[in-house]
């Protein structure tokens, strides 16, 4: 066998038993390569085996072994054999060459040597030495890389027989190369293989080289998937043959099914899961849309696609409905899932909206980039609304619909909480019907749950927006009344609350009359806890039974003391009006100077039945809560009036001041009340004066002003009371028509003593003096303050030191007679 490596140079072995003949060739090829010589046969072997020469000059005649003996053992061995051997000879017989060029020789040179001729020779045979080992190093190369090929190599001759094939091991059909040798494509690739091939073979006769992806069967059963290339080989303008390359792509062919069952896998997967999937680029661009998502949104896929995910789904706050931002934009820029915004809505194309939930997430690729984002939601309108509904079922009584104890907890929590903060009173009542369940058992369960349903409905229409009413169970329902300021507005709520169950129920055309019996608790009065008002007010309704029923009733024992003692008053002053015991009393206005009285002021009086006077100040604040002031006043008004034309008649002219409460001057009807008295009594209209406190005037200056001005058209005076003591704004002083300033009775008490009493009196004077106003002082009781009040340049006088309040009757003796001391 040749050596590999060309690099090294030639070796030449010269083998002949002549010295002289060596020494010549020797010489002969010193620069063509490394060069060997042996003097005999066996030598030569020897030295053979180790330089494995490329050329052998060798002798023929030689004793013992001779030349051909020496060839036939160098071609003997395979490591020698393909050295060229060029026998040298003195023989010019033809027979010797032909012998020589049997035995394996490649050339033949005479003796004498003629050493041109020889080194020409040589050199030939060295070049072709070297190119036949470069051949065979290549063929090598070629063979090596067939063989090594993970694929299949076949020619195949014009009649599709096996002409030679890379498959030494026999791995793809079962048959080695050798074994396929001369063997028909059909025999060696079996019946069903070759029937996949062999609608491509015509193409190949007609000179194609097809390339197609087959399935083979081997024969151990095994499928193996090939890509088959036929590349047909022509000569003379027909085909000879044909190479068949076949690549195993079976691991390519396992890797696309599996990727397609993914594929469908997922398909089938977003193709049927009930909730909706909108994908993206990176852009937030529509790159796909599922069925569900194509009915939620409205927008078909095909359409969708390449579309801004805000235009196919748009999305809003369920609330405040300000438009939200797509969550897979979020997803997008922070790489994250992210879940929706709650209480989102999604606009359909159609303009419906429905409530959604749910999340959106980045899609990555192998390397971790983002390649755009996925975004699933569901409808969950119906889930939201069943939540709603579940919410207030568990909060509401379902008889009534209104707010059960466990929403009336949190509400009264709510409620005690602002209270604290505010520092305002909370009012917890409780209601229990009397006596419902005997109705409810006689007149049967479903009529009685109509009346409970009444009931609530009455409870209801007393209630301000932020009152709670609540039914407990049963007969018995609870109103929580928080922002309380005064104890007597829950007063008039628990009454009307009684009265309103206490008006006959028409249920099924047959009439019922209920009752309730009411116990209050209050915070922070009598309880600073929810459980406290629970109780309290329980104790409190039990009261209210133990009563006899059908009342109102406090925990705490003082309101209760209190608000029974104010509804008495209310009760007797509504009995005292209808019985006409109110009474009017006069109290003289004094010049001070002349001793003259030049008018009074009429005050109430409320006489009961033991004789005794109830002065207003104990029942006028409950007269204006309760509006009696209203007909109060005008009896007062039509009284002073109707006296003071009768004084008048008498012909005592003096003037009849008249207080008006707040309440009254706000009246709608005030002013024609007024007009109505003076045109009943005919009291000449300038003797008739009312007194209004500051505080009246201060709290709305424009309706203020328009009645009072209204009253100086009819010529009707005006009076501002207890002066000094409220607003004192001089602003008003200024822009009303008012003419007469009292100056309140507790400056002067002091005014003696005290002298920022006196200075404020002085100033009031001349506040008085240099708008032109009238001057009268209250509370007058001594001989000093008149003569201080005097010297200030007040000279209208009120007060116990010239005439303490008395009857008509009395007053007109008075009158008659003048003061003590006057002329
Ligand atoms: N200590 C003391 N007191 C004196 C003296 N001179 C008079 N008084 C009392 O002072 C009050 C003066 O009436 P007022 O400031 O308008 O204050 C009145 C007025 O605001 C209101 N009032 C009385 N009658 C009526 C009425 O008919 N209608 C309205 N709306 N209020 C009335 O009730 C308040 C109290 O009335 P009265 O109890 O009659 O009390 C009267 C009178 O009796 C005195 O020298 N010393």
């Amino acid at each position: 066998m040749l050596r590999e490596s060309l690099d090294p140079a030639p070796v030449i072995l010269i083998i002949d038993d002549q010295a002289s003949n060596i020494r010549i060739l020797r010489e002969a090829v010193r620069d063509l390569g490394d060069v060997h010589f042996a003097t005999n046969g066996e030598t030569a072997l020897q030295i053979a085996a180790k330089c494995l020469p490329d050329v052998v000059l060798l002798d023929i005649e030689m004793p013992g072994m001779d030349g051909y003996a020496v060839c036939r053992a160098l071609k003997a061995d395979p490591k020698l054999a393909d050295a060229a051997i060029i026998f040298v000879t003195s023989h010019t017989r033809s027979e010797h060459e032909l012998q020589a060029l049997d035995h394996g020789g490649v050339d033949f040179v005479q003796k004498p040597l003629n050493v041109p001729i020889v080194r020409a020779r040589i050199k030939t045979h060295i070049a072709l030495r070297s190119e036949s080992k470069k051949l065979a190093l290549s063929q090598r190369n070629l063979q090596d890389v067939i063989h090594n090929l993970p694929a299949f190599i076949g020619y195949w001759g014009a009649d599709s027989c096996s002409v030679f094939c890379n498959d030494t091991r026999g791995q793809w059909f079962g048959l080695t190369a050798d074994a396929m040798h001369g063997q028909h494509l059909r025999r060696v690739m079996g019946e069903g293989n070759f029937l996949a091939v062999e609608p491509y073979l015509a193409a190949v006769q007609a000179g194609s080289s097809p390339s197609f992806d087959i399935k083979l069967r081997r024969r151990d059963g095994d499928v193996q998937y090939g890509q088959v290339t036929l590349v047909s080989r022509q000569a003379d303008g027909r085909c000879v043959g044909f190479l068949m390359l076949i690549t195993d792509i079976t691991a390519r062919k396992i890797a696309e099914s599996a990727l397609h069952d993914e594929k469908e896998r997922i398909r089938v997967t977003l193709n049927s899961i009930g909730d909706a999937v909108v994908a993206t680029d990176p852009h937030g661009i529509v790159t796909f849309v599922n069925p569900i998502a194509e009915s939620l949104t409205g927008w078909l896929a095909s359409e969708a696609v390449g579309q801004p995910i805000e235009a196919i789904m748009p999305l809003k706050d369920g609330g405040d409905q300000r438009p939200l931002q797509n969550p897979i934009y979020l997803a997008l820029k922070e790489e994250r899932v992210v879940g929706m915004a709650l209480n989102c809505q999604l606009r359909r194309r159609d303009g419906r909206d429905f409530d959604v939930e749910d999340s959106a997430a980045p899609i990555r690729d192998q390397e971790g980039r983002i390649t755009g984002a996925i975004v699933v939601f569901h409808d969950v309108s119906e889930a939201r609304a069943m939540a709603i509904k579940m919410t207030h079922l568990a909060n509401h009584d379902a008889l009534t619909n209104l707010p059960n104890r466990m929403l009336l907890q949190d509400r009264i929590q709510q409620a005690l909480q602002q209270a604290r903060r505010k520092q305002e009173r909370v009012a917890l009542l409780l209601i229990d019907l009397d006596n419902f369940k005997t109705i409810n058992d006689s007149i049967g369960h479903s009529t009685g749950d109509l009346l409970l349903q009444e009931v609530a409905q009455r409870l209801k229409r007393l209630c301000r927006s932020i009152d709670t009413v609540s039914r407990q169970g049963g007969d018995e329902f609870i109103l929580l009344l928080p922002e309380q300021q005064s104890i007597e507005t829950v007063v008039d709520i628990a009454e009307n609350l009684r009265q309103v169950i206490a008006e006959p129920f028409t249920v099924d055309q047959n009439r019922y009359e209920l009752s309730a019996s009411i116990g209050i608790s209050l915070f922070p009065d009598d309880s600073d806890t929810v459980e406290a008002l629970y109780r309290h007010a329980d104790s409190a309704m039990y009261q209210a039974k133990q009563e006899g029923r059908n009342r109102v009733r406090f925990f705490s024992a003082d309101i209760e003391h209190n608000m029974r003692a104010r509804h008495l008053l209310e009760q007797h002053m509504r009995a005292a009006l209808e019985q006409g015991v109110f009474t009017v009393f006069y109290q003289a206005k004094v010049d001070a100077r002349a001793q003259r009285i030049v008018g009074v002021e009429a005050l109430i009086r409320w006489r009961t039945g033991d004789g005794s006077l109830v002065s207003p100040a104990d029942f006028i604040p409950l007269a204006e809560e309760t509006g009696l002031i209203i007909p109060i006043g005008r009896y007062v008004l039509q009284q002073a009036c109707a006296d003071a034309r009768a004084w008048h008649e008498q012909g005592h002219l003096i003037s009849v001041s008249v207080n008006i409460s707040a309440v009254q001057f706000r009246e709608q009807s005030f002013l024609r009340m007024v007009k109505e008295t003076l045109a009943e009594t005919g009291i000449r209209h300038d003797l008739l004066e009312l007194e209004i406190t500051e505080g009246v005037l201060a709290r709305d200056l424009e309706s203020s002003r328009d009645t009072l001005q209204a009253l100086r058209k009819l010529g009707v005076r005006v009076a501002i009371d207890d002066f000094g003591t409220g607003y004192s704004s001089l602003a008003y002083l200024k822009r009303l028509p008012i003419d007469v300033l009292k100056i309140d009775q507790s400056f002067v008490r002091d005014m003696v003593a005290d002298e920022s009493d006196a200075a404020i009196i002085e100033a009031i004077i001349k506040l008085g003096h240099t708008l032109n106003l009238e001057l009268v002082a209250e509370g007058v009781e001594t001989h000093d303050q008149v003569q201080v009040l005097l010297a200030l340049g007040c000279e209208v006088i009120q007060g116990y030191f010239y005439c303490r309040p008395i009857p008509c009757i009395e007053m007109e003796q008075l009158l008659e007679r003048g003061l003590p001391g006057s002329t």
